[in-house]
């Protein structure tokens, strides 16, 4: 992240925890705290989390930071895109009142040493999918807790597993913040917004939302056959449509889970299930879900 030399959110930025936890302390005292994580490059679905962030509470806080424990090895953690001025101005037009965007040395200092790992969610296609990624969510994820202290965060259903971890750590830990999930916003051709759709050229953006079209397709199936269907023939449409566009270079998995947790299950009945991707488009990786039946 590039250095802030004097800007005009040099007020509303804080790039220390030290510096952030005196703004906080500051609030109003018994006000609510709705809190937005991100990794930056905003774009309308993070916008819409700040919206209802700011709906909800007295006070919005987001934060901006690429956790570098979440990438893995061969990821993308240096070429994430970075916009924090852009970014700041779009949160400051929505009303929020403080943003948090540390350093990377800030938030892990030398030796940093704990983790906290939600072991159940490795066996999820995504964490078989990136080995160690819910890890990094976790730890980072309870290291802003602790720094923002929300009374309410807001998380997107488009990294669905992601949800289930964090509910689960807030659980799990004890941490007083009641997790909020928004739904997926889409582009008007259905393509899940995503700060990485800015890898995909001219033609694999054209071709993206093939991507929901196969979601859509694999509850059709389901649809069909009166709300219930083995996950085999669920699966086998999706990988059909996907498969028809030669721009999808690879299939990573395609999976129907319980809708509770992301966890495998036998079949699909008319509680329903979340059915999930992630594909390559080009080089470019892309992830989106759907839940039918019952929701979350
Ligand atoms: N299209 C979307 N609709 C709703 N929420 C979203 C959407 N995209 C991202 N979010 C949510 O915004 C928060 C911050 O996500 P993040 O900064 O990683 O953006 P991203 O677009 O998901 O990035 P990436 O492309 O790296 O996955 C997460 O809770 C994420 O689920
Ligand atoms: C929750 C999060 C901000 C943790 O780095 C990140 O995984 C994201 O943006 O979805
Ligand atoms: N939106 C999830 C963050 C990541 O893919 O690293």
């Amino acid at each position: 992240m590039s250095a802030m030399a004097s800007s005009r959110f040099d007020v509303l930025i804080q790039r220390s925890v030290k510096a952030f936890r005196s703004k906080r302390l500051a609030l109003p005292p018994n006000s609510s705290v709705g809190f937005v994580p991100t990794m930056g490059a905003l774009h309308e679905g993070h916008l819409s989390l700040v919206k209802e962030a700011k709906a909800k509470n007295d006070i919005v806080i987001s934060s901006i930071f690429v956790n570098p424990t979440q990438f893995g090895p061969n990821e993308d953690l240096d070429r994430y895109p970075q916009q924090l001025q852009e970014d700041a101005s779009m949160l400051e037009d929505l009303g929020v009142d403080l943003i948090f965007a540390p350093d990377r040395d800030e938030m892990y200092l030398e030796n940093h040493t704990t983790f906290v790992t939600p072991e159940v969610f490795e066996m999820t296609a995504e964490g078989k999918a990136r080995p160690g990624f819910f890890t990094g969510v976790a730890t980072v994820v309870t290291k802003l807790f602790n720094v923002v202290q929300p009374t309410n965060a807001y998380f997107g259903q488009k990294d669905a597993v992601q949800c289930c971890v964090i509910k689960r750590i807030v659980k799990d830990l004890n941490i007083p913040t009641n997790v909020v999930i928004m739904p997926t916003v889409r582009e008007s051709d259905g393509l899940a917004m995503s700060s990485r759709n800015a890898y995909l050229t001219v033609e694999e953006r054209s071709v993206a939302p093939v991507v929901f079209k196969s979601l859509l397709a694999g509850e059709q199936v389901w649809l069909d056959g009166g709300r219930v269907a083995n996950k085999e023939q669920i699966v086998a449409e999706v990988e059909k449509v996907l498969k028809e566009e030669p721009m999808m270079t690879e299939i990573e998995y395609v999976s129907v889970d319980s809708n509770i947790n992301m966890l495998p299950i036998d079949s699909v009945d008319a509680d329903g299930c979340c059915l999930s991707l992630a594909v390559k488009c080009g080089e470019v990786r892309l992830i989106d879900n759907i839940v039918f039946g019952v929701a979350r």
